[in-house]
């Protein structure tokens, strides 16, 4: 454009001085018109001295020419050539020949006027030539003036025309430095945009990786999941063998009375494995439960990426467009730019610079509309890709989410096949509970539950060596004990129980081992549960608890609830019950009776004779018998008895059981449908704790209470002997305590014994006696019990 200006400018300067318009020939004759009246002033003066004095014009004199007789010469040819000959025509003075000589002197003197006349005539002429060349030349300033005028008023319109060219260029420059600044802003936002959408892309990428992550480990879970379901077949295969096997374990135990101990053997065996198997089964419960909490979450957490891309997406487009009309916008402004361009082009012509100016503005408004235009391409190639890339997610999540609702259906199919498993092995363990019940009832043996109280604090120092293990033989797992001696060489002590609990072991895990035989009672046993154990060996722990916290609730209130609890449920079949309620202890050898009202056994001297009639029922005379109906009826009279208790601080146990305590509930049941009737007793005692003088260190009245429950328990030990031995007299009447439970150990009744350990290395002898007593009454056959049941019988009103 340069090269094309500059040649143009000199080509131009040629073409305009071949065509020149009339104004240019009037300012350029204006600008010559003060040189052109110099010329003709001077060629006037020129002609003036060649002005011969007879008015013809003369010759030029030639120069170096020397003049004839100086002045005289030029006088003398009559002409009068300039200021120095009319100086010398002037200075020029007659001379005679001589003083007189007037004549001569006339003539010169005429001769002189002549050329005086023709000096004057032609001065006149040149005079009358100047005026009309004056006049001439006026004229021609005047038309020069009017030209100039002219010209001034064309350059101030021209003037002005720039002006407002000018003004204009500068508005369009401030308005394209505007565009400038929108535009780099534009540029800001759409770097910003493209760094948010590179870092959302990465984000995506992430996503993707964690999204294959979680995919891999889903189907690692799912190949797991396939494993359990099918080891949980196969538990189910073998629970549904196991049960047809103890269906007909069942009735070969009916045929065969003396197989019923092997057989029990070997289902300890399977229960154990089942015990485990359950307790897999549980882990694996619990696993899946949290997978698929986890697995919820992390789709939850993927619907919620979704949708934030998604949305991305959305505000992506929304910024396409709103580049897509910037770039519109531009490219409109561009062309009337482009436009605006061509007409100062053709207007102007001339201003080239701001041509240039507006040129490279445009180039540059065309180079970053172009650089928008790409920018706005690569955006619209990352959105295509996120798009895919969502695409792709989406299509991952669905995978996911129907892989997610498999496993989900998978899991919960295989949580049901487990409730199943479970539910059968409930079922199969109930079953076990029952043969077991049988197979004892046939042996006609008291059932021995030994339970093992935890380390108190105080005892924990100085019990460095634990001196009780438990064999986790599957055989043994749950109803073997062995006492270690700490000594040296010292051995151990093995002894088995229908089964043992650990210190680990709670009061609901404890008492669901013996609801069976509680709800014996209610279909007509006679059912003894007494706890024996050295004193502080966890006997009222056992029995009683403390009824008033849930779970620290013992055997005795967890019965009763169950008792009133399973009798509401078999209204339904028709039968109504009514339980009445007793409390007495053996205190000293002495019958009291806990649930009188008033001062317990006061002044009144009540005997209370026990007596059992021909049906092994027992009743004590002048007892308080309460009719009761609801659990909380049974509450406040337990609260009643353990107030009116005796008890003491003794060195082993700061509330010592310093008697025997019997509950007693009496169950009389009938069902009018079918005109049953049942009686069942159901006795829950807490013995007085066995304990050495010499540990005891019990002085007076305490002493004295110390040897009456020694008494009694000796008397208790000689009866289970007596038992054991099969022997023909068996001393029931020599404790107050054996005569009571008579009808429990001497047949007729399910009886149950909780031997209690304390597991301190002190109490070691104590718990030896302890066991080897337990051993013995678990030997003890006492016989089969029967139901009370009468048909046709109505209950005594
Ligand atoms: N299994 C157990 N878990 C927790 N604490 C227990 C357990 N067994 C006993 N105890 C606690 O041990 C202490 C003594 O228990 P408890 O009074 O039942 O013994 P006891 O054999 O009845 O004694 P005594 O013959 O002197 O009456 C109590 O504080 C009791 O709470």
């Amino acid at each position: 454009m340069a090269t094309y200006s500059s040649r143009k400018g000199v080509w131009g300067q040629k073409e305009n001085r071949q065509q020149e318009t009339p104004a240019e020939k009037k300012r350029k004759l204006v600008g010559s018109a003060a040189a052109g009246l110099k010329v003709r002033s001077h060629r006037a003066a020129l002609s003036v001295v060649n002005l011969r004095v007879d008015g013809t014009p003369g010759r030029p004199m030639e120069a170096g020419t020397p003049s004839k007789g100086g002045t005289a010469a030029a006088v003398g040819d009559g002409s009068c050539t300039d200021a120095e000959s009319v100086d010398a025509l002037l200075n020029l003075k007659m001379a005679g020949k001589t003083k007189f000589d007037f004549k001569g002197k006339s003539e010169q003197m005429m001769d002189y006027i002549k050329k005086l006349r023709a000096c004057i005539r032609a001065f006149q002429e040149l005079d009358t030539n100047h005026v009309r060349e004056n006049l001439e030349q006026s004229k021609q300033i005047e038309v020069e003036r009017q030209r100039h005028l002219q010209a001034e008023t064309e350059m101030k319109a021209q003037h002005h025309l720039l002006d407002t060219n000018n003004a204009e260029l500068k508005s369009l420059i401030s308005r394209l430095e505007q565009e400038l600044i929108k535009e780099k802003a534009a540029k800001q936002v759409l770097l910003l945009a493209e760094a948010k959408h590179t870092e959302t892309i990465r984000a995506r990428e992430k996503e993707r990786a964690a999204l294959k992550e979680q995919m891999d480990k889903l189907q690692s879970e799912l190949d797991s999941s396939g494993k359990q379901v099918s080891s949980l077949q196969d538990i189910n295969k073998r629970l549904q063998e196991y049960n047809t096997s103890l269906q007909q374990y069942n009735s070969k135990l009916q045929a065969d009375a003396s197989n019923a101990a092997e057989a029990n053997s070997r289902i300890q065996k399977e229960k154990a494995a089942i015990m485990e198997n359950l307790s897999t089964l549980r882990g694996t419960t619990n696993t899946l439960n949290v997978q698929l909490a986890a697995a919820k979450a992390s789709i939850q957490e993927k619907v919620q990426q979704h949708k934030e891309a998604v949305e991305d997406s959305a505000r992506l487009r929304l910024e396409l467009q709103r580049f897509s009309e910037d770039r519109d916008q531009l490219s409109n402004q561009i062309s009337a730019l482009a436009a605006e361009n061509e007409m100062y082009k053709e207007c102007t012509g001339k201003s080239v610079a701001e041509i240039k100016l507006i040129s490279s503005k445009a180039v540059a408004l065309e180079e970053s509309y172009s650089s928008a235009n790409e920018h706005i391409r690569a955006l619209r190639q990352q959105l295509d890709i996120v798009q895919r890339k969502l695409e792709a997610a989406e299509f991952q999540l669905e995978l996911r989410r129907g892989e997610c609702e498999s496993t989900t259906m998978k899991y919960e199919e295989m949580v049901e096949r487990l409730n199943e498993a479970e539910q059968k092995v409930k079922e199969g363990e109930l079953l076990r509970k029952k043969l077991h019940n049988t197979i004892l009832e046939l042996k006609g043996n008291i059932r021995v539950f030994c339970r093992v109280r935890p380390l108190m604090v105080e005892e924990e120092d100085g019990n460095e060596t634990a001196i009780v293990q438990y064999p986790s033989s599957t055989e043994l797992q749950g109803r073997a004990i062995e006492l270690l001696q700490p000594t040296a060489g010292g051995g151990k002590h093995s002894f088995t129980f229908d089964k043992v609990f650990g210190p680990e072991v709670k009061q609901g895990g404890v008492f669901e081992e013996i609801s069976q035989l509680v709800q014996s009672a209610l279909d007509g046993y006679k059912v003894c549960i007494f706890a024996y154990g050295q004193t502080g060996s966890g006997k009222t722990h056992t029995m009683l608890g403390n009824p008033d916290v849930p779970d620290e609730g013992g055997v005795i209130p967890r019965s009763l609830e169950q008792v009133f609890e399973s009798s509401q449920t078999l209204i339904s079949q028709g039968w109504k019950f009514s339980m009445q309620a007793s409390m007495l202890e053996i205190y000293n050898e002495t019958i009291r009776d806990l649930l009188v009202k008033g001062p317990v056994n006061g002044d009144t001297k009540q005997m209370y004779v026990v007596k059992h009639d021909a049906n092994g029922n027992t009743t004590v005379s002048d007892l308080t018998l309460v009719e009761v109906t609801t659990w909380k009826e049974v509450s406040s009279l337990l609260h009643r008895a353990s107030q009116s208790r005796s008890t003491g601080k003794t060195c082993m146990n700061e509330q010592s059981s310093r008697s025997h305590c019997v509950f007693t509930l009496r169950i009389s049941g009938v069902n009018e449908d079918t005109e049953q009737a049942v009686h069942g007793v159901l006795n829950l005692i807490d013995l007085a704790g066995s304990e050495r003088l010499s540990r005891s260190g019990a002085t007076g009245d305490r002493l004295k209470e110390t040897q009456a429950i020694n008494k009694s328990l000796a008397s208790l030990g000689d009866v289970i002997m007596a038992i054991a031995n099969k022997d023909p007299h068996v001393p029931f009447r020599n404790s107050k305590l054996t005569y009571l439970l008579q009808p429990c150990l001497g047949g007729d009744s399910k009886t149950l014994m909780f031997v209690n350990i304390s597991p301190d290395t002190k109490s070691l002898n104590e718990s030896l006696c302890s066991l080897r007593f337990a051993a013995k009454v678990n030997a003890c056959e006492i016989g089969i019990p029967h139901r009370q049941t009468a048909l046709g019988i109505r209950p005594s009103s």
